[in-house]
């Protein structure tokens, strides 16, 4: 009996999650209460049911230049220690609530020194809130420091003093590095001594590439760079022809399948920046048709109004998943998390397989 799972049976369904920002996935509420606290007076509207809709209009232009706009007012309001251990803590507990098992969060420390932290002190304050969350709910979350790819060149703080910040707290819970922020125009290259320098350090790194520019984004973050991940991704599409009812891939695609590149794609969070037209026309389908390694992710819940077990069940409707299906993604994005070797095998045979056995044989509804 072929069964298509329940957003309910989604929801309780062991998740992993790779490509999820501090500063998008702050709840409406929790903006409010800390823009009152700090002073913080620039938010289009204070009732928290308001500011909801207001980040998920603004957010679909269709342009990722002016989706990423509004997370002047999330940054805004997470500028002391105490606002960034409560937005990681909650984020922690909204994660877990949607029954993800294991997360890795990223967001830029350089976004959250307006009211005088230090990297150091941004870092430590995001890192006891992601302790605190595991503590009380059980999930495991790595955090990823993300650099923002257009601050000007010889900028202060620079990708590279980000990247040396991921290397100083690799042991502490930074499991990684990324680079983020408007993409055409800023090639990835543009970091590459941050790139090399975590290469000689063993260190892992994934690039946002391929989301709101094309091809040459995607092979410089690769080829150049030297990415374990790509985040998004979507665009490697226009290197698959898929005219004549085969498709025959180009030397990039080919590449990225055979080296088994994991592709962090966010269906809701392309329709709004205009990377994918909708849910039925997203290359996620094709792409997992082809096997490449594709994982689900949620890029910026609130800006998205969005979770994981969400973007799960936009894709069961849209593509006719099973359980299977939902279980190779969870298995592709354990496989391809910053997490030690034996902490990701432990969750794929201890708790992920065993989660998804139990749900297939008791808790899925049959298919109408
Ligand atoms: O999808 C995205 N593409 C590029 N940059 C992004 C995306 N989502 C969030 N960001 C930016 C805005 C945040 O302030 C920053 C760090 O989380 O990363
Ligand atoms: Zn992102």
């Amino acid at each position: 009996m072929n069964v298509r799972p329940t957003l309910d049976d989604v929801r309780r369904a062991p998740k992993v999650l790779l490509h999820d920002h501090l500063d998008g996935g702050v709840r409406p509420a929790t903006v409010v209460d800390l823009a009152r606290e700090s002073g913080y007076g620039d938010l289009p509207t204070t009732d928290a049911d308001g500011l909801r809709a207001w980040f998920e209009d603004s957010s679909n232009s269709g342009s990722l230049e002016r989706y990423l706009e509004t997370f002047g007012h999330t940054v805004g309001v997470m500028q002391s220690a105490e606002a960034l251990t409560r937005v990681a803590y909650e984020c922690g507990e909204d994660l877990a609530k949607d029954g993800i098992v294991y997360a890795e969060v990223r967001y830029a420390p350089e976004q959250h020194l307006r009211a005088g932290l230090t990297l150091e002190q941004v870092v430590e304050a995001v890192l006891d809130g992601f302790a605190r969350a595991r503590r009380d709910f059980g999930i495991r979350v790595g955090t990823l420091v993300t650099a923002m790819r257009h601050l000007s060149r010889g900028q202060s703080p620079s990708s590279m003093e980000i990247a040396e910040l991921a290397v100083r707290y690799r042991d502490a819970g930074v499991v990684g590095f990324d680079i983020a922020g408007a993409e055409a125009g800023y090639p990835p290259t543009r970091h590459l001594d941050a790139f090399e320098y975590l290469q000689r350090e063993n260190a892992h790194f994934t690039i946002h590439a391929g989301e709101g520019f094309g091809l040459p984004s995607i092979w410089q973050a690769i080829q150049w760079c030297g990415a374990d991940r790509l985040g998004h991704g979507v665009r490697i599409i226009d290197d698959i022809d898929v005219t004549g009812g085969e498709a025959r891939l180009g030397r990039l695609a080919d590449y990225v399948r055979d080296k088994r590149i994991p592709l962090e794609m966010c269906p809701t969070s392309n329709i709004q920046t205009g990377a994918a037209k909708s849910i039925a026309e997203h290359p996620i389908g094709l792409l997992r048709r082809l096997s490449f390694r594709v994982t689900v992710n949620t890029d910026n819940r609130l800006m998205s109004g969005t979770s994981l077990s969400q973007e799960f069940a936009k894709l069961t409707d849209a593509f006719g998943y099973g359980w299977d299906d939902l279980q190779w993604f969870t298995v592709n994005a354990m496989k391809s998390a910053f997490a030690p070797f034996n902490e990701r095998l432990e969750l794929i045979n201890g708790v992920i397989k065993p989660g998804f056995a139990q749900l297939k044989w008791s808790g899925g509804s049959p298919l109408a």
